[in-house]
């Protein structure tokens, strides 16, 4: 398939957060993958100018079948890369339009004071860069174990540094040394941009490449092995395939998403990383019947929707305006979502742990929308997730704290926020959940005792705690929640 077209699907489906960059190049199997990784990256840095540019011109008006993000690779190229080297019919609508479009260009210069294209990049006083983020894997429990991936990359030529003691040892890695993470268990930390896309361990589904920071929910949510999951916003899956781990694929997740493509995509991550336990729906969750006899034992839902995408580094021109600001509108338009979709979580009978995350920076998509919610929901409360998590939900209503936020110069991630929901205890639920246990649950009872080590979220688990302590791994003591 032609160049431009295949750049503008990855910019597309990049929008529509189905993965990072770079993985999505390399699925697209297309034969130069450095071209086309280099046209894409190079599109989205100048993305706010190019779609400045076709605007100003109307080229979409005057050439119906372009779409913007075909626009937006041909007027990259035609203006600031190495000029169309391919593009059959689209190469000759942009040269028809070619000289106008220069014209804008060097318009902008002029406004803008700079005399070379790239000067137009140079953020704006007082704006902070963004630190080149460590590269994060999580080890699939799954198919593999940390060790043996440890052993795997010593043999590789890579130094194990051991368990980082903090975030400073992270951000120092280079070369070809790694560390295991300090806050999650599972999660190996390389130097920024060490490319793992062709790594066996990668192919074979052993590692998944993931933010640290996304694996936050999964991790929060804890359901003991046997459990009923839902994943209501699944694709393209990460969070579910670390469900499944926890659950060491007992139990069910069933995990909802209502974009078909994503869900193609998803299924075969999941069969990669040897997911079992799930059913996956191609359905509107907003639509899923909380009272149908099929989720009465769900009690865990993980809650990942679509927002704004603003926290991730690698697209961060990308989805914002020019000012650097999402629009208010449609901040508006997604927080009426995500306050929708996280009360229709609330509803299902038996759910006692709920995790919501969101990759975008903006209160409206975080605080705003729980503390909506909590005073819509009074069945729920927060839980202080992750008590040792240096940066914390802004400080807009008296719990807030009690939430966990990611950022690239904070936590050395994606900026990220995670708020873990727990249903207030009395006589009726505490009988809903006895009555609620899973075959697979009845089936495992020394797993869940084995579990709870590490999980102080439950009252039968807290009393099992003391007589195991000293059989604890470093990182089981790893707090996750307190109740406050
Ligand atoms: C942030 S992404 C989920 C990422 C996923 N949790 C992961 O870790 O790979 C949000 C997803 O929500 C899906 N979505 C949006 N509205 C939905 C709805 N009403 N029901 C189900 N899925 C929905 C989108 O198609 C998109 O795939």
């Amino acid at each position: 398939m032609a160049l431009y077209q295949v750049a503008a699907g990855i910019l597309e489906r990049a929008q529509r957060k189905e993965g990072a960059v770079k993985g999505l190049v390399y699925e697209s199997g297309y034969k130069n993958i450095k071209q086309l990784y280099a046209l894409v990256c190079e599109t989205l840095r100048y993305s706010s100018i190019l779609e400045g540019i076709i605007n100003r011109t109307n080229l979409l008006r005057e050439e119906k079948k372009l779409k913007m993000n075909v626009a937006k690779v041909l007027v990259y190229d035609i203006l600031i890369g190495k000029g169309l080297k391919c593009g059959g019919v689209w190469k000759m609508i942009a040269r028809k339009h070619q000289a106008r479009l220069q014209a804008d260009l060097a318009r902008l210069k002029v406004k803008k004071k700079v005399s070379r294209t790239e000067d137009l990049l140079v953020p704006s006083e007082g704006a902070v860069k963004a630190p080149a983020l460590p590269r994060y894997i999580r080890v699939n429990t799954l198919k593999t174990n940390a060790e043996n991936v440890i052993d795997y990359f010593k043999r590789q030529g890579y130094a194990y540094l051991g368990r980082a003691s903090s975030l400073q040892e992270l951000g120092r890695l280079s070369g070809k040394q790694f560390l295991m993470d300090l806050h999650l268990p599972d999660i190996l930390v390389f130097p920024p941009r060490t490319d793992f896309h062709k790594n066996y361990l990668y192919t074979a589904g052993h590692i998944i490449l993931q933010d640290k920071a996304s694996s936050l929910p999964a991790f929060l949510l804890d359901p003991t092995s046997g459990s009923h999951v839902i994943d209501a916003c699944a694709a393209p899956g990460n969070k579910t395939s670390h469900l499944a781990a926890l659950l060491k694929n007992k139990g069910k997740i069933f995990a909802f998403d209502m974009d078909t493509k994503r869900l193609a995509t998803m299924g075969t991550l999941l069969l990669r990383a040897g997911v079992t336990c799930h059913q996956l729906a191609n359905e509107d969750f907003l639509k899923v019947e909380p009272s149908d006899p099929k989720y009465s034992c769900v009690q865990h839902i993980l809650l990942d929707p679509s927002c704004s995408g603003s926290g991730i580094v690698d697209r961060l021109n990308d989805l914002t305006d020019d000012d650097g600001s999402s629009s208010a509108e449609r901040l508006q338009a997604l927080a009426s979502f995500q306050r929708k979709v996280l009360s229709h979580a609330l509803r299902f009978p038996a759910v006692e742990h709920l995790v919501y995350s969101t990759c975008s920076v903006h209160q409206e998509e975080n605080e705003d929308v729980v503390r909506h919610t909590l005073l819509e929901n009074n069945a729920f409360r927060l839980v202080n997730a992750l008590p040792s998590w240096p940066q914390r939900g802004l400080p807009v209503f008296p719990r807030a704290k009690c939430c966990l936020r990611a950022s690239p110069t904070e936590t050395l991630t994606n900026g990220f926020f995670v708020a873990l929901f727990e249903r207030k205890k009395g006589g009726e639920e505490l009988l809903a959940q006895v009555s609620c246990k899973t075959a697979e649950q009845s089936d495992n009872n020394d797993e869940h005792v084995e579990k709870a080590e590490g999980n102080p979220l439950s009252v039968t688990k807290k009393k099992k705690k003391k007589k195991k302590k000293s059989q604890q791994a470093p990182l089981e003591k790893i707090q996750k929640s307190e109740t406050v």
